[in-house]
């Protein structure tokens, strides 16, 4: 397995949040697990006139922690430089172009160049025109650009932002980040399905009675107001992290677990979505915004959100991926911000048995169940004997595995998919077809709320969402399998 890794990084919104919360750290954990050493430099670019000093600044206090060791930290951070930019000027990018290749001789990287876009993006066809136009790419080494989320608005935008990138980056050299497509849990959704006989052949209509994918956070807005007026909870995370998960949890079994054998089945899955007519978006999707209660804002009291403001900070719906084994398996989705708890998690509900022999002892549910936020986690719920003499039965949950104690070994999201990308995988990044797929479902809801003025719901900050989106089950006679209170079904 190659080990260390030479490359040169440049970073389009390197003064940004998600530069500074999980950039710069993902790095850092990678230099002290050996992947980045003496053959790497970062440049950070913005508009913010910062000095390589003061950048160097801000990574080590993004990078330190209580256990950190203070030489690793300072070593680590004499590898980035900072250069002041306005992508939009093309001056700029002669100075960058400079920079680059200083550093490419000073730290003998060979060429490699990886160009991160964690910005707008709108920014990112000018970015990527101007990468080459300038020739800040290499001729001796790769050239990857990694874009961030969203990409596009709706379909039309992606395919216009897909065309623009594809003017100047082969496909194969454009890594379409998903950062859940990192996270170990949602990883391990194909090790549970394929590397077990026992789920591979309930994975199916016959077996399966409803699949639930809960992502819920505790935050608000926060100072994302700019952003998420623009896009709300459909397009923040239905759009490509509940899609993808879907994509997942649905595809059939790849020939063999290697980038293309996936992408074919993820994007099969994908094609498979049945797209609503706007009376079915009607009886299938729910959207809400959340109010205020004595300690928390409501929504529209946030700081830089209209007072007017309509939009969603919560979706739940049901949805169909109608292939051969899952027509027909209602798959329950909801993600909403100031929600109870912050949690990730899929529930996969099994059909009951189709006779009870035990009498009045009533069966419980099987349920699968795979956390992956707060901890790692994944149980089975399942019915057997209570202990004594009489016949009795009880539900019983079955850890399957447990992660939360040993959580330091679990790599972030984005060192995975950062390791990834240098070593050339995009088995875990998005392709584009997958984004327009995507698209094609979300704009078919996104079309209909649009002219649907009435169907805005509301819910407590701290709930788990509005009573709709409870109703969406209690009508096929299902439930929520996690609720406010805890866990039941
Ligand atoms: N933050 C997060 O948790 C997540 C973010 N993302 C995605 O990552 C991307 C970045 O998000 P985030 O870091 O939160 O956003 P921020 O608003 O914090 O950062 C935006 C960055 O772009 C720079 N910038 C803006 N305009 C220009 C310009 N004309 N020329 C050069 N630089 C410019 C800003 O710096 P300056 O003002 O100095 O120019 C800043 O560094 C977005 O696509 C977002 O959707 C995805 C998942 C999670
Ligand atoms: O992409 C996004 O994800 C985060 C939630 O990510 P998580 O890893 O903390 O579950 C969300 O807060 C943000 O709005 C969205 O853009």
């Amino acid at each position: 397995m190659d080990t260390k890794q030479q490359a040169l990084f440049i970073i389009f919104g390197g003064t940004g949040d998600l530069a500074k919360r999980k950039l710069y750290p993902s790095l850092f954990e990678l230099y002290k697990k050996g992947f980045l050493r003496d053959n790497f430099a970062v440049i950070g670019t913005a508009r913010r006139p910062w000095t390589d000093e003061y950048f160097q600044e801000v990574v080590r206090e993004a990078v330190t922690a209580e256990h950190e060791s203070e030489e690793d930290v300072a070593n680590f951070a004499q590898h980035f430089y900072y250069q002041s930019h306005n992508v939009n000027d093309t001056e700029h990018y002669v100075t960058l172009r400079k920079l680059a290749q200083q550093l490419d001789q000073k730290y003998h990287i060979g060429g490699n160049r990886l160009f991160y876009l964690a910005m707008s993006p709108r920014f990112f066809g000018t970015i990527a025109k101007h990468l080459k136009s300038q020739h800040i790419v290499t001729d001796n080494g790769y050239n990857r650009l990694i874009i961030e989320k969203p990409f596009g608005h709706d379909l039309t935008s992606a395919k216009e932002l897909n065309n623009a990138i594809g003017s100047y980056f082969t496909e194969k050299s454009v890594f379409r980040i998903d950062h859940y497509l990192g996270k170990e849990m949602i990883q391990n959704i194909a090790a549970v399905r394929f590397g077990n006989n026992l789920f591979r052949s309930l994975w199916n209509n016959r077996y399966i009675d409803n699949i639930q994918i809960t992502l819920s956070e505790a935050l608000g807005v926060e100072e994302r107001a700019g952003y998420y007026e623009t896009a709300g909870a459909l397009r923040d995370m239905v759009q490509n992290h509940i899609l993808q998960i879907v994509s997942l949890l649905t595809m059939n079994m790849p020939a063999s677990y290697t980038e293309s054998d996936i992408r074919r089945e993820k994007l099969d899955a994908l094609k498979a979505l049945q797209v609503y007519t706007p009376e079915q978006v009607k009886n299938n999707f729910v959207r809400a915004q959340y109010t205020g209660t004595n300690e928390l804002k409501g929504y529209r009291q946030e700081e830089k959100i209209a007072d007017d403001s309509r939009t969603e900070t919560f979706v739940a719906g049901k949805l169909f991926v109608n292939n051969e084994n899952f027509a027909g398996v209602p798959i329950y989705i909801r993600t909403g911000k100031r929600l109870a708890k912050k949690t990730t998690r899929i529930d996969i509900v099994f059909k009951d048995i189709p006779k009870n022999i035990f009498g009045s002892a009533k069966l419980g549910k099987n349920i699968l169940t795979i956390i992956v936020e707060p901890k790692g986690e994944i149980y089975l719920q399942m019915n057997v004997k209570q202990i004594g003499q009489d016949f009795g039965l009880q539900v019983q949950k079955m850890d399957l595995l447990q992660v939360k104690d040993n959580k330091v070994q679990i790599p972030e999201a984005y060192e995975k998919l950062i390791l990834d990308a240098l070593r050339g995988n995009a088995t875990n990044f998005t392709h584009w077809e997958e984004v327009a797929y995507s698209w094609k479902f979300v704009d078919a809801i996104r079309s209909t709320w649009d002219q649907q003025q009435d169907s805005l719901a509301e819910y407590a900050s701290g709930s788990m969402g509005p009573k709709v989106a409870d109703d969406l089950l209690v009508r096929d006679g299902h439930k929520w399998v996690f609720t406010v209170n805890g866990e039941e079904n």
